[in-house]
């Protein structure tokens, strides 16, 4: 029997990562890929993301059974139009994974006369970081996968992009079109804005206050960390969910108004009760599963101040064979005790590392 194929077209973190989790789960596939960026096209090859890198959308599509739009959203739209001029296998399956979904479903229907089974896809999990070398087989794991089938849509196709799709480990859930961009919209395309908003605010005061991004401290950078994302993908984003990241704005400028009474009132309970009221429904969100706010699974350690301590903590994890996705030092005040934190990529990893490190005396501890 030959082998099936599968054609990735877009080689950057999200199509080189699903490319990665399909090799898994079905090692005999055969994956081709394409990318209009030369060197993404051939580290993708080198890194093993793709089995066969290929010059042309119109070589890729040949025989593929699977065919993965993994570009900029208004690329994909793009593409569709170019997939639509192609000799396609009847029986192929195109899916894609841009952040949004009215205009690329709407733009799909143009595929139906091909007798191909178009269903639009979102995996709800990625990064800030762009690129074939980001690409990680499990970067969906415990993640919503988001499928916007029609209601024509034939149940066997759902099923059949479901299975190839498994090595992903994520969690599928469908949506209509509309309503994935409304949520999509509230969630992350509306957060990514004020990140890029506040850094835009530090920037121009920094012009008078050079001192400025020296001081910008843990909570800066963690709310704007989303702000280091491909300006591509963002322009691409705002452009198709304009509507409802306009409406949005409007309730944040609202929102805004209500703050800045809160300010000048000064009662001191209204202030509190704001913070409060924000912070419990902060730390109910769900921690044991990624999506739009992904899960780091930290640890805090606390380390007395002297050299040496951050190798000894890595060291002895290291030993344990636990490994450390991120390490940053939240305190560096001399004569204080500083504190690590530690990310991890599973629960289990975090709560092991707790253990051995309460072992050799350092305490340790879960973030909320
Ligand atoms: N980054 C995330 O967190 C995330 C999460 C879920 C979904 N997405 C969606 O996934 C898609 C890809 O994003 P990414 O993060 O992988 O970006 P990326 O920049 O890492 O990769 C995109 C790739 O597409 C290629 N490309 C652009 N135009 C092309 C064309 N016409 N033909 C072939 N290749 C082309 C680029 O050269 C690049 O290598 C976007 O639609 C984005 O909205 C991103
Ligand atoms: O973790 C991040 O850096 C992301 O921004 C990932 C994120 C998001 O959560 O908003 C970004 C866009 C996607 O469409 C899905 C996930």
């Amino acid at each position: 029997m030959s082998s099936r194929k599968v054609f990735v077209i877009g080689l950057g973190l999200i199509g080189g990562s699903i490319a990665l989790a399909i090799k898994k789960e079905h090692p005999n596939t055969l994956v081709h890929g394409f990318d209009i960026k030369d060197d993404q096209l051939k580290m993708a090859k080198s890194l093993g993301v793709i089995d066969e890198l290929v010059d042309s959308i119109q070589e890729g599509v040949v025989n593929a059974d699977l065919i993965i739009l993994a570009t900029p959203v208004t690329k994909t739209e793009e593409l569709i139009e170019v997939l639509v001029g192609c000799e396609l296998k009847p029986s192929a399956i195109i899916t894609d994974v841009g952040s949004t979904k009215e205009k690329i479903v709407k733009k799909a229907i143009s595929l139906e006369a091909k007798k191909v089974t178009f269903i639009g896809g979102h995996p709800m999990a990625g990064s800030h970081k762009t690129g074939v070398d980001a690409a990680k087989a499990h970067l969906f794991e415990n993640a919503f996968y988001i499928l916007t089938p029609s209601a024509n849509t034939n149940m066997n196709k759902i099923i059949q992009l479901q299975n190839w799709l498994k090595g992903t480990k994520a969690k599928f859930i469908e949506l209509s079109p509309k309503q994935h961009d409304e949520l999509a919209g509230i969630i992350s395309h509306f957060p990514h804005i004020i990140a890029a908003s506040l850094v835009h605010q530090v920037a121009k005061i920094e012009k008078e206050e050079p001192l400025l991004s020296n001081l910008a401290a843990g909570g800066f950078r963690d709310i704007t960390r989303i702000a280091s994302a491909s300006p591509i993908m963002w322009r691409d984003i705002l452009i198709h969910n304009k509507e409802t990241l306009l409406k949005l704005l409007t309730r944040w400028q609202e929102e805004m108004e209500l703050v800045k009474q809160l300010i000048d009132k000064a009662e001191d309970q209204e202030i509190y009760d704001y913070f409060q009221t924000a912070k419990i429904f902060r730390d109910g969100l769900p921690t044991k599963q990624k999506g739009a706010i992904p899960s780091f699974y930290d640890l805090y350690v606390d380390v007395p101040d002297h050299p040496g301590v951050i190798s000894d903590v890595t060291g002895i994890l290291a030993r344990e064979e636990i490994s450390i996705t991120n390490i940053r030092i939240l305190e560096t005040r001399e004569d204080i005790m500083g504190v690590l934190r530690l990310s991890f990529r599973s629960d289990q990893d975090r709560d092991r590392a707790l253990a051995c490190l309460k072992d050799h005396l350092y305490e340790g501890y879960i973030g909320s």
